[in-house]
């Protein structure tokens, strides 16, 4: 992820002598669990218990008051019990909040499970048309694409585009391909070996049922290492987070953010929601011109630089989103959606969060490769366009952030984001307030996700990746009030794990250690493989292999027969 080149460089360095060598190690005596694990005391656990209580409350009555709330980081190994204070929620609910002690607590989950792959698949895939079905909202306005998806040829040529982008903006990448050596020439048989299935072990080691602790939201993990065993695994620490489903702002390292956001509270004027109402379950505020969140949409939607026979990205609630110029990507893509504050309360068809919150696509979280540790995919086809999770965490600037965290953290501001902050300036919010929306777009404030995050801090990164992550503003304009969004860029099958590009700056701290497997990679293995991408050959190969995915897709979910015995 995008951070400070030099910080990172020492930590990677500090990596390769420590940690990260010894998991890329097959020949590593497996290490027992109990060294890194101590249940807590008794005393311990009455604090805990407390501090459940507490937050209970909060979320109980949803005020936007500050409220204290303590957090208990439970360190591990050696256990240890912190006591911070943490306060204010940028958001307005606490929709979850579960200490790292849990996962301590619920070892004895830990089991073995067998699993048929296929029939997971065609479950999963059923489950979802029965959940799409008995939505209202979505049973009326979301289109899950059954069938072959038109736009694809239009996706595949926006992914050619970014690797083509990627690998001729990067001069190190230049000056390797400029290096002799033969290159073997793009076709869809070539390209095929770098796009292998994942199928899980039969046998898998289940660690967790449910890492989120929300019946709506259930995502296992397991452990797919070769000769793992129950009594060898570890569960590593970098699973014991606390999980939040919203951002989080601590008042005290984080004064003028706080600030942003009680003074966006405060005054309407510095407020951005709609009165929007019908008595459709939907309310069409994209299609209402009037709408003040629809119209900031728009104006963010301006950010992007016209393409000739291309038309804009649009952020609704329902429709895919696609993109069309990747130059720029981050800075040209913005969508403001529609809230919970709002007349429409966000049911409407301005609001890009709905999708991802409703947590639609069941996840699971896995690891086959320790050098590389957890990834994730989803058990079910995730069509192209679909704003898939948000990538929650701690909003903190680069100075108040731990070094260690770094390599987790996305980064949100940019003081180079010209465009952002000539929209600042024609919005009508006070005097006051811009100046300090101003000031805080200056500075680099991150999504920090180790301490409080979600399923998205545990995406791999791969240098051809499968999504992209824009950014969704709701009820204001602070760093506070951005969501970072993980979209997909094509239809993503079950046995392909979800990815986005932690961008040039990580890569270039990863050398030569890049395990993404992918065929355009920057850094692994592979990398002189393929001298010369161009951008249409490229795009017919991907559109061909995700051909190939399709198929088997179709005869996994049993479309076929079931299309079949329709027309029976
Ligand atoms: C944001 S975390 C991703 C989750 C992490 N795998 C885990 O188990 O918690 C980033 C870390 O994952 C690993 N990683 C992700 N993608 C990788 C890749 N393509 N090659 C090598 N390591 C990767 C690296 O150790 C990196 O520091």
């Amino acid at each position: 992820m995008p951070v400070d080149a030099e910080k990172l460089k020492s930590k990677a360095q500090k990596r390769s002598i420590g940690e990260n060598d010894d998991k890329s190690s097959n020949a590593e005596p497996p290490r027992k669990r109990s060294k890194a694990m101590r249940l807590p005391t008794d005393d311990e656990d009455a604090k805990y218990v407390e501090t459940k209580r507490a937050l209970k409350k909060y979320s109980a009555d949803k005020t936007s008051e500050m409220l204290r709330v303590i957090k208990f980081a439970f360190k591990a190994p050696p256990f240890k019990l912190e006591l911070p204070v943490y306060l204010r929620y940028s958001s307005y609910q606490l929709s979850s909040y579960r200490d790292r002690c849990q996962l301590l607590k619920d070892n004895s989950e830990l089991t073995r499970i067998n699993v048929e792959p296929n029939i997971i698949t065609l479950n999963a895939h059923l489950n979802l048309l029965e959940r799409i079905r008995d939505d209202p909202e979505l049973n009326t306005y979301y289109e899950y694409q059954e069938t072959e998806n038109k736009d694809l040829g239009r996706c595949m040529r926006f992914i050619a585009q970014r690797i083509v982008m990627a690998r001729t903006n990067n001069n190190l990448m230049k000056h390797l391909l400029a290096e002799q050596g033969t290159s073997t020439e793009i076709t869809p048989e070539s390209l095929q070996e770098y796009f292998p299935a994942y199928e899980p072990p039969k046998n898998r080691i289940r660690i967790k049922s449910n890492l989120t602790f929300n019946e709506n939201d259930v995502i296992p993990v397991y452990s797919d290492l070769e000769g793992e065993t129950l009594e060898s695994l570890e569960i590593p620490v970098t699973l014991t987070y606390d999980y939040t489903d919203v951002n989080m702002v601590d008042q005290f390292t984080e004064p003028n953010l706080t600030k942003a956001i009680i003074m966006s509270e405060e005054n309407g004027e510095n407020m951005i929601r709609c009165t929007c109402c019908s008595s459709k379950p939907i309310v069409p505020c994209y299609e209402n011109e009037k709408c003040p969140c629809f119209i900031m949409n728009q104006r963010m939607q301006g950010f992007q630089i016209p393409r000739e026979g291309c038309g804009k990205t649009e952020f609704t609630s329902f429709k895919p989103i696609y993109f069309f110029n990747p130059k720029d990507h981050y800075y040209d893509h913005a969508g403001f959606a529609c809230s919970e504050l709002c007349g429409c309360g966000g049911k409407c068809t301005n609001n890009s969060m709905l999708l991802p919150h409703k947590k639609l696509f069941p996840l699971e979280i896995y690891r086959n490769d320790p050098a590389v540790g957890f990834v994730v995919r989803s058990t079910v086809m995730i069509p192209a366009g679909t704003p898939l999770m948000e990538f929650t965490g701690e909003i903190v600037e680069l100075k108040n952030m731990e070094l260690d965290n770094r390599d987790y953290a996305y980064q949100i501001t940019y003081s180079d984001d010209v465009k952002f902050r000539r929209l600042l300036q024609e919005v009508k919010f006070s005097k006051e307030y811009t100046k300090l929306l101003e000031k805080l777009s200056r500075k680099r404030f991150f999504i920090d996700p180790k301490i409080h995050g979600n399923v998205a801090r545990t995406v791999g990164h791969a240098c051809a990746p499968n999504m992209e992550v824009v950014r969704v503003f709701q009820k204001s304009l602070s760093p506070a009030h951005l969501h970072l969004v993980l979209v997909t860029l094509e239809d993503v099958f079950p046995s392909v794990p979800l990815t986005i590009d932690y961008g040039k700056t990580y890569t270039d701290v990863l050398k030569d250690r890049c395990r993404c497997r992918t065929f355009a990679c920057r850094r692994g293995e592979h990398v002189k493989t393929y001298k010369n991408f161009e951008t249409a050959q490229l795009a017919h190969c991907l559109k061909k292999i995700h051909d190939t995915r399709y198929d088997k897709w179709n005869k996994d979910i049993g479309k076929e027969d079931r299309d079949l015995a329709k027309k029976k």
